[in-house]
């Protein structure tokens, strides 16, 4: 039996006027994401990624085609808090502790506070910084304040989390040991993630699919399946199977970029 769809793209195309003229952000994207999947964006700088994943959240219109998130209209799907957003850099509040930062969301929507500490307390054990609660972020590293804006995004409990280049600014050991707590939340919490990053390995890794995309204008080129199973670890990115899978993703890199730059 198919899961439930969680996005529904349909020839959707947006183009940006500026005053050099018009940039072709999207052209004709196709994309059917069902409930509980992992898929990943990668492509090189100016193919779409961030667009795409801003079409989703409500933060850009379409100039053609349609969206669906979880059935409705990407604007119903914001106001009902349907997605959390992880942005690249953390964005959190310096004057606030850790859970007030995890509670600021919830603040604003009118939450009782006990239930304000309950949901920072189970999302910050979710993303294992439970011991960190009081602390103030410029206390944390990089990696630990970036789990905090994932469990911010996940305080509202969406089924729906869109995460744009997370990990992009941390260093590659950091950066791993994220990439296995985030499987291990996917598995835990069996969201729906939609992720973009310049990583092959990173894709490969995380994603049940992956979305391969070029530019000028901004374009899907491929959609792969990769589903190395629940229990993964970093090994795996060793294995002939994996290889095969970030070799594919390469040639489609690659076939699509434009040397004319
Ligand atoms: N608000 C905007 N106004 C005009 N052009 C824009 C705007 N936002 C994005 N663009 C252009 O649209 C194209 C796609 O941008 P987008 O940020 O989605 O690419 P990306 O694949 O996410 O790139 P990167 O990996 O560098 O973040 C680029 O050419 C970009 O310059």
């Amino acid at each position: 039996m198919r899961a439930p769809t969680a996005i529904d793209i349909r020839n959707l195309s947006l183009t940006f006027q500026t005053g050099d003229g018009p940039v072709y952000a999207l052209a004709d994207a196709n994309l059917t994401i069902a409930k509980g999947e992992f898929v990943s964006f990668i492509g090189p700088s100016g193919c779409g990624k961030t667009t795409l994943l801003r079409v989703i959240a409500d933060l850009e219109q379409p100039t053609s085609g349609s969206i669906t998130v979880n059935g409705l209209a990407p604007r119903d799907a914001r106001l009902k808090r349907q997605y959390g957003y992880v942005f690249q850099a953390p964005a959190l509040y310096p004057w606030r502790t850790v859970e007030a930062n995890v509670m600021l969301p919830l603040e604003v929507f009118g939450l009782p506070k006990a239930e304000r500490r309950e949901r920072a307390r189970k999302h910050l054990d979710l993303v294992r910084l439970s011991g960190f609660a009081k602390k103030y972020p410029w206390q944390l590293s990089g990696g630990m304040q970036q789990r905090v804006s994932i469990a911010r995004a996940l305080s509202f409990e969406p089924e729906l989390l869109l995460m744009d280049e997370p990990f992009g600014a941390l260093d590659e050991i950091v950066r791993d040991q994220l990439n296995e707590q985030l499987v291990k939340l996917w598995n835990q919490t069996r969201k729906t993630i939609v992720f973009v990053t310049h990583s092959i390995p990173e894709a490969v890794f995380l994603s049940s699919r992956i979305v391969v995309m070029s530019p000028r204008p901004g374009r899907i080129i491929d959609v792969i399946d990769c589903d190395f199973g629940a229990e993964r670890t970093l090994d795996i990115r060793e294995s002939p199977e994996f290889l095969k899978v970030a070799h594919r993703v390469r040639e489609g890199l690659r076939a699509g970029h434009s040397y004319d730059e």
